[in-house]
């Protein structure tokens, strides 16, 4: 699978409870409009939309569960509960919060990475990243790949964005890590795309600048809303 990506675009075609497009049925529409795009995989949250988009289109999936636990910032496959859903869902490759973050019931992310080797070894390990350090610890502990997924979503990393200082945070962990690694977040432009590929990226991963058409409006609404600020 991870040849078959490399150089490519994959889509992230979620929409989580509370968001206008929440539905398999719309998310499996979603992944084909990405099929018929180009798109050379899948990303997905939960069973039933990874279900939904594997009927659909003939893409491998990265899967994912999203799940609060109390006393945990962990929501990105937390558990071995959320990869064995994953796994019953056929996911090619399943993506876990690889971050330093204290873990639901105190489960180590070595533990994850054991119990998906022996229950599932057809399967890739992606690490959702929010750092160096998280990814070194990663490619330690064997995962397949690493994604910048998490890169502005922790308390140390909030606020910041993969394309600030020219990439500088993708820049150093193809540095340092030997593994692929995959840019995702905050990619909104096709320019910011081909970037990521010719700094070295193995693919990129672009969710709501295709697939939340409430994200793409506000951007449109913004940028009128400046320029008439603009000019006054
Ligand atoms: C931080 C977090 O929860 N990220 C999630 C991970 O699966 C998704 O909500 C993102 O859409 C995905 O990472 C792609 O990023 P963007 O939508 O910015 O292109």
């Amino acid at each position: 699978m991870l040849n078959q990506i490399k150089n490519s675009l994959i889509v992230s075609c979620q929409a989580l409870e509370g968001e206008p497009l929440h539905s398999s049925y719309i998310m499996s529409k979603m992944a084909l409009a990405a099929f018929q795009g180009g798109a050379a995989a899948i990303r997905a949250n939960s069973k039933e939309d990874i279900l939904a988009i594997k009927k659909e289109v003939p893409l491998p999936v990265i899967g994912i569960v999203k799940r609060n636990y109390p006393g945990s910032e962990v929501f990105i496959t937390p558990t071995k509960k959320e990869m064995d859903e994953l796994f019953a869902a056929n996911c090619d490759m399943i993506a876990l919060d690889a971050t330093q973050r204290k873990r639901p019931g105190g489960v180590s992310l070595a533990d994850l990475v054991a119990y998906a080797r022996e229950k599932a070894p057809e399967v890739k390990l992606m690490a959702d990243v929010s750092g160096l350090e998280d990814a070194l610890q990663a490619e330690q502990l064997g995962f397949d790949c690493i994604s910048t997924t998490l890169y502005g979503y922790t308390e140390e990393t909030s606020g910041k964005r993969i394309y600030d200082d020219d990439f500088s945070f993708l820049k150093l962990l193809l540095k340092e890590i030997r593994i692929p690694v995959i840019a995702e977040g905050n990619i909104i432009t096709p320019e910011m795309a081909a970037k990521a590929i010719s700094l070295g990226a193995h693919a990129v991963v672009v969710g709501g600048a295709i697939t939340r058409p409430q994200l793409i409006t506000q951007r449109f609404v913004n940028s009128i809303k400046n320029q008439m600020r603009a000019e006054k």
